[in-house]
């Protein structure tokens, strides 16, 4: 009897949660659990002809794509079998609202993951878009531990936008030398730079010319042009209909323009937000952002197109990356009639700006910002030497990951696990050359952070510089972890406190999670301090994070939840580790 009207009561709480849940979804319809079973480990593939140790999610690389409806619950149970090396995995683009400890940045919100344990990561995804999730554990995220988050809109619900069917591609660099060759390269005395990838690939797929390679293998199978792994990636597509291509970027450090010849692209996606329709020819796309484009395919059916990935902002000689446009019902293996198109000039920022600067938020879909800042925080981006180690600063500070996760140190009140003193607002405005090669002599490394005041408006201006070379500066692709900001504007040169905020778009900028400050350039943000938590916002460079390019915001703490154990043991947390 008592068992009985236990169960009885639990069939009400469920009944009773799953109602509200369902109230959540907006769409009277259950929001779902969605369950994943990852099994990570490296295994040898040849995404681009060369065998390399690749790491996988279930045999995958990139690794299965999460599909969900908005207000899901998404849950991955990790297992870490990469036998000697930690990971953590960070849902990039996900705010993590309510579980700022599954944000999976190692160091600022969680211990790694040690191997041969399972960690279990919840959260919810709480708005329809493209997404993404990668290794956020030192430059683990370049060996191949990455993939796309696809969440949609409630049952009902449909987009400004039609189309007949909706595809994926993700577009990376690839390297050959392992991350650990390339890290053990940036920390070192004389400093080794990582240089230009190797290949670039499309969707997973590249091929490299293996009869450039100088040095001779014994095993005949290490680069093979034959191996089905590589090759080019093949996008079939039904004359007449129109695709959304969710494109995203994903790369160590190339800024790419991404085409598929003859065709036009619309651009109606950025980051999860509906932009203002407009049509590209190319488009400029930088590490860890994301778009949807709309592409009809409308040319002659009769032959296949090129789609093609190169390498912009940098002077790469990287062959561009390679795919079919493949009508139905063509063979996919037939090569298009003619060369791919050519890529833009590389060091012609022009056209990129205007990119930038084209993408604004759709009408019907504007959230519009404060129109005022509480707080303005100027990032001088510059290269330095410290201690003999060539490294990246903002402000002059170079960032260096603490061993105790900052959201626990924080929470737990743990005051010696990092600086206390947080870095500088801005830079000496008044004296500093942006065009020049400075010494940066005063730079040093820290791991202080900014904290922000719960609901405040911050304002950040990125601001580029030369780098320690002569006649260079780079483009570099910020991306915030737990919010999306408002993209106020770009500029050229020094950014002017007096003036240039008045040019501010705050009728409908678009909100974004990654934004590129371009070479001797200026881009303004503003966000809204208000999700409890500890985010870092830095360069989605691989190396360049890995050299001190980031800083970490603190909001709200004491709003957090309790924090889960599985998040600790490493650092000072260890004591606070309960299996
Ligand atoms: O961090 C970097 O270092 C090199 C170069 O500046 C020094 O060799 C480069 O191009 C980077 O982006």
């Amino acid at each position: 009897m008592v068992l009985l009207s236990e169960c009885r009561s639990r069939v009400i709480l469920l009944l009773s949660l799953s109602v509200i849940m369902g109230l959540l979804n907006g769409s009277g319809v259950e929001a779902r659990i969605r369950r994943y079973k990852w099994e990570v480990k490296y295994e040898y593939r040849s995404p681009d002809c060369l065998k390399k140790l690749v790491i996988t999610i279930n045999g995958q690389t990139p690794g299965p794509t999460i599909r969900a409806q908005q207000n899901d619950t998404i849950i991955v149970e990790l297992t870490n079998n990469l036998l000697t090396e930690n990971v953590a995995i960070h849902w990039h683009g996900i705010r993590q609202i309510g579980t700022p400890w599954f944000d999976g940045t190692e160091g600022v919100t969680q211990c790694p993951i040690l191997p041969g344990t399972t960690f279990k990561y919840q959260f919810v995804v709480d708005r329809p878009g493209t997404y993404l999730y990668h290794a956020h554990y030192g430059m683990q995220r370049e060996a191949g531990l990455y993939g796309s988050i696809i969440v949609a809109l409630p049952d009902g619900q449909s987009e400004p936008f039609t189309y007949d069917y909706d595809r994926n591609i993700i577009l990376n660099d690839w390297y050959h030398k392992s991350t650990y060759e390339q890290a053990a390269g940036l920390s070192a005395i004389p400093f080794q730079w990582v240089g230009e990838p190797q290949s670039l690939l499309i969707h997973g797929r590249g091929r490299f010319n293996c009869s450039s390679l100088t040095i001779p293998t014994l095993d005949t199978g290490v680069c093979n042009t034959t191996n089905p792994d590589c090759g080019p990636f093949r996008l079939i597509v039904v004359p007449g209909k129109t695709y959304r291509l969710r494109i995203s970027s994903l790369t160590a450090l190339s800024a790419l323009s991404f085409q598929i010849e003859g065709h036009n692209m619309t651009v109606v996606e950025a980051d999860g937000h509906y932009v203002e329709p407009f049509v590209v020819q190319n488009l400029f796309i930088y590490s860890g952002e994301t778009y949807s484009v709309l592409v009809k395919a409308d040319q002659d059916p009769t032959r296949n197109y090129w789609i093609t990935s190169n390498i912009v902002s940098r002077p790469a000689n990287t062959t561009p990356g390679l795919a079919i446009f493949n009508y139905y019902p063509n063979h996919p293996r037939r090569s298009p009639p003619t060369s791919p198109p050519a890529a833009p000039v590389w060091n012609n920022s022009r056209p990129r700006i205007a990119q930038s600067q084209a993408i604004k938020a759709r009408r019907g879909y504007i959230h519009p910002p404060p129109s005022l800042s509480d707080r303005v925080i100027v990032f001088l981006n510059t290269q330095n030497t410290i201690n003999g180690n060539v490294r990246w600063s903002v402000n002059n500070v170079s960032f260096t990951l603490p061993h105790t996760p900052y959201l626990i140190a924080l929470k737990e009140n743990l005051t010696h696990a990092f600086d206390q003193n947080p870095p500088p607002d801005g830079y000496d405005f008044v004296n500093y050359d942006i065009f020049k090669e400075q010494e940066n002599k005063n730079a040093t490394l820290g791991n202080g952070i900014y904290r922000l005041n719960f609901n405040s408006t911050v304002d950040i201006i990125l601001q580029n510089a030369n780098t320690m070379n002569k006649n260079n500066s780079e483009t570099h692709p910020w991306h915030l972890h737990g919010h999306d900001f408002w993209v106020l504007g770009y500029g050229e040169g020094k950014f002017d406190m007096f003036n240039d905020p008045r040019k501010y778009n705050l009728d409908n900028p678009i909100m974004k999670n990654t934004v590129p400050v371009h070479p001797y350039g200026w881009t303004a943000l503003r966000f809204k301090a208000d999700n409890p938590g500890a985010w870092a916002f830095h360069c989605h460079i691989e190396s360049h994070f890995y050299m001190g390019m980031g800083v970490v915001f603190a909001e709200g703490i004491e709003k957090v939840g309790n924090l889960p154990s599985s998040i600790m043991g490493c650092g000072e947390t260890q004591g606070h580790y309960r299996p």
